[in-house]
């Protein structure tokens, strides 16, 4: 028997047999520590002074699970992309504290703030932000060997395998002027996902596009939160991503109106997790009932 703890972090595949469990070779799944990866707390924003200070959060307060896919909903101007910003360590909320890997995010000096945000997070904005000159397989080259200081080789190797898992193998050469919008929103995706981040924050990634990229595109980042363990916050309008997430935030006005956690599918194989750390739960996988990940966002 081998012990779970070996299994943290790897891919593994457990295979119910006659109520019994083999573990076997490697497989993507989740499991995750039931501990929010990433919390807000009373959060208050506003824009302006005076007369004409405006408040764009006003208390907003939600925890985010590791290997989940969140999306923020709620009419124009209700603060989705605000409170995105400052979740995702971009903008200084007035007051409230984000935790994140438990962390203070706010109370991080400027330095310490770049690296978490350089080693843990991913950002994916709607105007792709691809550098013009630089080829696919270059866009992401180039945050590994910044990012990370990877060498070349190794930077290469993980760009092609993930030009790969996008479907864009055959136009790893091509620049932005030469891609599709579906093109170009897939690498801008591939440049966020090729770190391995902990936090992938979107905002609306789907709205350029057709539904068929559109699909693709959150059937990649349903991917990352399912097989990395990543916690992905999406801001969105569009109503047709909501079976692919596992909790619905809407706001209105500034506040939170309610949190949907939307049902998935029962997972067949209980006796994968029987014997888990209780400190660890499954994430039920759709279409693959017996494939099983641990995850330990702390490593
Ligand atoms: N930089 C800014 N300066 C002044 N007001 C701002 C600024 N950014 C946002 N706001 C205001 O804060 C409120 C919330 O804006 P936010 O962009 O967060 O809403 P949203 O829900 O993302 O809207 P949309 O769906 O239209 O993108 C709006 O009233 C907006 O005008």
């Amino acid at each position: 028997m081998i012990p779970l703890s070996r299994y943290l972090g790897r891919l593994f595949r457990g295979e119910a047999d006659g109520g019994g469990l083999s573990l076997v070779q490697d497989a993507p799944a989740v499991i995750c520590r039931r501990e929010p990866a990433l919390a807000g707390v009373d959060l208050f924003r506003s824009f302006g002074s005076g007369e004409t200070r405006s408040y764009a959060l006003k208390g907003v307060s939600a925890d985010f699970q590791p290997g989940e896919l969140n999306l923020l909903m709620g009419p124009s101007g209700s603060g989705k992309s605000t409170l995105l910003a400052v979740l995702s360590g971009l903008l200084r909320p007035d007051t409230g504290t984000v935790g994140a890997l438990g962390r203070d995010v706010w109370r991080m000096g400027e330095d310490e703030m770049e690296r978490f945000r350089l080693r843990h997070c991913s950002y994916i904005f709607q105007g792709y932000n691809l550098f013009p000159a630089l080829t696919a397989r270059e866009q992401l080259e180039i945050v590994l060997k910044w990012g990370e200081g990877c060498p070349a080789r190794e930077a290469r190797c993980r760009a092609d395998r993930v030009l790969g898992q996008l479907g864009l193998s055959k136009k790893a050469h091509l620049r932005p002027a030469e891609m599709s919008g579906g093109e170009k929103q897939r690498v801008a995706i591939g440049r966020a996902l090729v770190k391995n981040p902990s936090f992938v924050f979107a905002d609306e990634p789907t709205s350029a596009l057709d539904w068929e990229n559109g699909e693709q595109v959150i059937n990649l980042l349903t991917e990352t939160a399912r097989e990395n363990g990543a916690m992905v916050l999406v801001v969105t309008h569009d109503p047709r991503l909501t079976p692919f997430a596992d909790r619905v935030f809407e706001l209105a006005d500034g506040q939170l109106q309610s949190e949907t956690e939307i049902e998935t599918e029962s997972f067949e194989a209980e006796a994968c997790v029987s014997g888990l750390p209780s400190a660890y739960e499954h994430t039920p996988l759709r279409n693959n009932s017996l494939r099983v990940r641990l995850y330990d966002p702390q490593e």
